[in-house]
C-alpha cells in the first residue's frame, strides 16, 4: 500500500486525534508530516499532502480543491481557553489603538476582526509579529495569541499579576451568536481522493479511530502534553475537556454563519457549501 502524507499541526489541541498514529497502535502506515497551519496549508495546496487539518478560514479559500474529512474538526462550545486577546484596556475602549495578531493564525485572526467588525463595532488598526507577548504589547495596546503559547501567556499573565484584560475569543463567538466556534478542519485534496478512494476512505477511518484510541487515553495524553508545555496538570486536563473534537450539525451550522460574517468583512470572497467526503457532493 502507498504511504499517505498527512500534517499534523503541532498545537496539543490535536493530540488526541494524533497520538495513536504517532505511537504505530493502527494498521496503516502514514507519514505524519509537522508544521504550523499557514505551513501545512502551503504543502497541501501545492499537492505534497494527501490530508491535513486547515485553519477554517483557508476551506473557502479553497473549497474548489478539496472535501473535508467528515467526524473531526477542532472547536468548541464557548470557552475555548487557547485562543485570547490580551489588551491593557477593554476591548470596546480600543477604537483607533493598534492591535497586534500572531503570525501563526489564520482563523483566529479572521475570527478578532470578525468580532471587531460586528460585536464589539470598533474600529482598530492591525499589525502581525511574531507570537511573543512582551514584544506585541510594546507595539499595540491589545495583542492575540494562539494554542500553546496562549495558554503559557496566559499562565504567566496569572502568576505574574500583569494587568492585562483576557478576551476568550470562544466565549465571545458564543455570546455574539450563541453557537459553537470551528478553527479547524481535516481536509483531503480532490485530485487526490478521487484517484485514491480507497484510501481515502480508510485514512478517514483510521483517523476516526485514533481520535476514538486518543480521547480514552486522556491520562497518556496528559503527560505527553505536559512534556511539550510546562502548564500545571489541571489546567490540561481541562483544556482536553474544553477542545472538542466532532463534526457535529452545530459545527456545521456555527463554521456557515463564521463564513457569512468573514464575507462581510471581506475576510473570504465567497460563501461556500460545505463539500464532505462521502456526502452527496463529496464524492
Ligand atoms: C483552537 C485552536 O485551534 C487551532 C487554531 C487555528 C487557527 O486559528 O488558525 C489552526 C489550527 C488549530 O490547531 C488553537 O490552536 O488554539
Amino acid at each position: 500500500m502507498s504511504r499517505p502524507r498527512l500534517g499534523q499541526v503541532d498545537q496539543i489541541n490535536c493530540l488526541p486525534v494524533y497520538h495513536a498514529l504517532e505511537e504505530g497502535l493502527l494498521p496503516m502506515d502514514i507519514e505524519l508530516v509537522k508544521g504550523t497551519p499557514s505551513r501545512l496549508s502551503n504543502l497541501f495546496f501545492s499537492g505534497a499532502l494527501a490530508a491535513t487539518l486547515i485553519s477554517s478560514i483557508e476551506y473557502p479559500r479553497n473549497a474548489d480543491n478539496c472535501f473535508i474529512l467528515p467526524g473531526l474538526s477542532v472547536s468548541a462550545d464557548g470557552r475555548v481557553a487557547s485562543i485570547l486577546f490580551f489588551s491593557k484596556i477593554p476591548v470596546t475602549e480600543l477604537e483607533g489603538k493598534r492591535v497586534c495578531l500572531t503570525e501563526s493564525s489564520d482563523t483566529s485572526a479572521a475570527l478578532l476582526k470578525v468580532l471587531f467588525d460586528h460585536y464589539y463595532h470598533v474600529e482598530v488598526q492591525f499589525i502581525t509579529a511574531p507570537p511573543n507577548l512582551d514584544i506585541m504589547m510594546q507595539k499595540a495596546d491589545g495583542a492575540l495569541l494562539v494554542g500553546n503559547d496562549a495558554m503559557l501567556a496566559y499562565q504567566r499573565v496569572k502568576e505574574q499579576g500583569l494587568s492585562y484584560y483576557i478576551t476568550d475569543l470562544g466565549e465571545a463567538w458564543k455570546l455574539f451568536t450563541g453557537g459553537k466556534m470551528v478553527y479547524a478542519l481535516w481536509v483531503v485534496s480532490k485530485s487526490y481522493a478521487r484517484t485514491n478512494r480507497e484510501e481515502i476512505n480508510l485514512l478517514n477511518k483510521i483517523l476516526l479511530e485514533s481520535k476514538e484510541i486518543g480521547l480514552g487515553q486522556i491520562h497518556a495524553l496528559v503527560s505527553k502534553a505536559q512534556k511539550k508545555l510546562s502548564l500545571p496538570l489541571q489546567v490540561i486536563e481541562d483544556y482536553f475537556k474544553t477542545i472538542r473534537l466532532e463534526f457535529d450539525e452545530d459545527c456545521r451550522k456555527a463554521l456557515l454563519t463564521f463564513y457569512d460574517y468573514a464575507y462581510k468583512s471581506g475576510l473570504i470572497d465567497e460563501r461556500v457549501k460545505l463539500s464532505i467526503w462521502g456526502e452527496s457532493g463529496g464524492v
